[in-house]
């Protein structure tokens, strides 16, 4: 058997703000939702403190945010609304952030497995994905309605890795926003963090075990030592 040191890794991506720069069709996709109700529309500034929970959360908290807080039986139409309206300029302006396909292109080579672990609806990653011709990169790709449970709960990592058909002692989270750092500590798994994505606090504030500014950095070395040191800091 081959030892568990010498298995390629797993590297699970978030998606929003981690894989893909999603803000300018979530911003429109949201505006286009609230003016339902006569609201103003919201800034990207705003986009940092609405998103990272899936749509139903960010127009609530959008809609908040503009003085006009909903009625639990408001919410469905307008997800519905919103969903519609995403899916249907999909990919719109949304891209790879630099250097990742290159990034995941490495990683491939070196046989590791890559999964996709976002709080956005399954149906609207997936969709996203395949536009861009990156579903093929990926063993598993799970959303904030793919469990019963979603992100900071471990459970949505664990189920990834499990679908991915990863090890959890050879597998790393990264994120550009706390509920990917919360979700990698509470499943015992390092995380690395992006920081040009939607945190509203700086990266660096959440404890990632790592950071990295851009995807060039993304190498097997960087990964086996991240591990390496990851399992000696949880074994002091
Ligand atoms: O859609 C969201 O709210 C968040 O998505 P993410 O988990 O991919 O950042
Ligand atoms: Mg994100």
């Amino acid at each position: 058997m081959t030892p568990s040191h010498a298995r390629p890794p797993l590297i699970v991506f978030d998606l929003d703000g981690t894989l893909l720069d999603t803000h300018t069709d979530l911003v429109e996709s949201l505006n286009h939702t609230i003016a339902a109700l006569g609201l103003d529309p919201v800034s990207y500034d705003d986009l940092t403190h609405l998103v990272g929970h899936g749509a139903r959360v960010m127009i609530e908290r959008a809609c908040r945010l503009r003085g006009h807080p909903l009625e639990s039986d408001a919410l469905p139409a307008l997800v519905e609304r919103f969903v519609a309206h995403y899916a249907g300029n999909m990919p719109g302006r949304t891209e790879p952030y630099p250097g990742l396909v290159a990034a995941m292109d490495r990683l491939k080579s070196a046989r590791y497995r890559l999964a996709v672990c976002t709080n956005k609806m399954e149906s609207l990653a997936l969709g996203l994905l395949e536009k861009l011709d990156l579903v093929r990169y990926f063993d598993a790709i799970t959303g904030g309605d793919s469990f019963t449970v979603r992100k900071p709960d471990a459970r949505h990592l664990t189920g990834t890795i499990e679908r991915a058909g990863g090890d959890i002692t050879r597998s790393v989270m990264i994120g550009d926003s706390i509920n990917d750092i919360a979700v990698a500590r509470n499943a015992g798994v390092p995380s690395i963090a992006v920081p040009f994505g939607y945190s509203d606090v700086p990266v660096s504030n959440l404890d990632p075990d790592m950071i990295i500014t851009h995807y060039d950095e993304l190498t097997p070395e960087l990964v086996e030592r991240l591990l390496r040191e990851y399992a000696v800091k949880v074994a002091v």
